[in-house]
């Protein structure tokens, strides 16, 4: 019998297809070059510990045009002025989709966005191949997202260390107790907990609560996707979670950082 492929499995059979064309485009002696060319990351972690040091909510703020369970999110997009918004309203990194057959993302986005801010950007893609941590590096990307759910535990562990090699921060995202083990086993500080489902599109903040007890303090977890309210910010902020992945509720508001803003400010005056 035949698996049903899920939506993580068909962005990752794509995925495939899309690495062999880029490939076939540029060769990874063209991207070293440009790798070689890129100024230092700008420190992600650094960052996110800097506002959560000074009392503040840590905030990685996507720039998200579309994606598989929504649709269209955002008509009026244009990257360097979500990231200068996002910016004014306090953010600590940017997340910007690259992916462009799912989210109608682009590694141009990226660029424009980082431009445009001097904020660091995490590269928010499904990767799967070292060739698409060269394109992170070349783009300018200052961290990369590595899904656990996407890759086996060897490859988890050889991209892990690639990416660290050429100076990207990694958050590695786990969304279950099996995938956190994998995780742990890398030296990280980063661990974002996806509070979605990749295979079913589920969404509930239940699954950042149930795997926090098995992290150590030594981590900076983040919790990612599902974030709607300043009620489910103080809710996290209670459990001691104080580092944020929030895309399409800003997204979907005329002015996405004075709603980051507004998101926030009650959890600041209650820490
Ligand atoms: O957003 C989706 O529909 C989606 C579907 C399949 C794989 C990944 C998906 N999203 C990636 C993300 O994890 C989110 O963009 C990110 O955490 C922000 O989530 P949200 O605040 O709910 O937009």
């Amino acid at each position: 019998m035949s698996e049903t492929p899920t939506i993580l499995k068909t962005i990752i059979a794509r995925k495939w297809e899309e690495i062999a064309e880029r490939k076939a485009r540029i060769s990874e002696a063209e991207l070293q070059a440009k790798v070689s060319a890129q100024g230092a990351p700008r420190g992600f972690v650094r960052a996110l510990e800097r506002k959560i040091s000074q009392g503040q909510a840590a905030v990685i703020a996507e720039i998200k045009k579309a994606s598989p369970s929504k649709g269209v999110i955002r008509e009026d997009f244009v990257p360097a002025q979500l990231a200068a918004s996002y910016e004014a309203g306090g953010a600590a990194c940017l997340s910007v989709l690259t992916d462009v057959d799912f989210f109608q993302g682009a590694d141009d986005y990226l660029r424009e966005a980082r431009a445009a801010v001097s904020l660091p950007v995490i590269r928010k893609d499904f990767l799967v191949d070292e060739y698409q941590l060269l394109e992170a590096r070349a783009m300018g990307a200052d961290c990369v997202l590595l899904i656990v759910a996407a890759l086996s535990a060897e490859r988890l562990i050889e991209l892990n260390h690639f990416a660290l090699a050429l100076g990207l921060d990694v958050l590695v995202e786990v969304h279950d107790a099996a995938e956190l083990e994998l995780a742990l086993a890398l030296p990280n500080k980063l661990i974002g907990i996806n509070n979605r489902n990749l295979h079913n599109f589920e969404v509930t903040l239940e699954t950042t609560f149930g795997l926090l007890d098995r992290i150590g303090p030594e981590r900076l977890v983040v919790t990612e996707s599902g974030i709607l309210s300043p009620a489910d910010v103080a809710m996290m902020r209670e459990r001691d979670v104080h580092a944020f992945l929030v895309g399409e509720a800003f997204m979907r508001r005329d002015n996405p950082g004075a709603a980051l803003a507004e998101f926030f400010a009650s959890s600041e005056a209650q820490v």
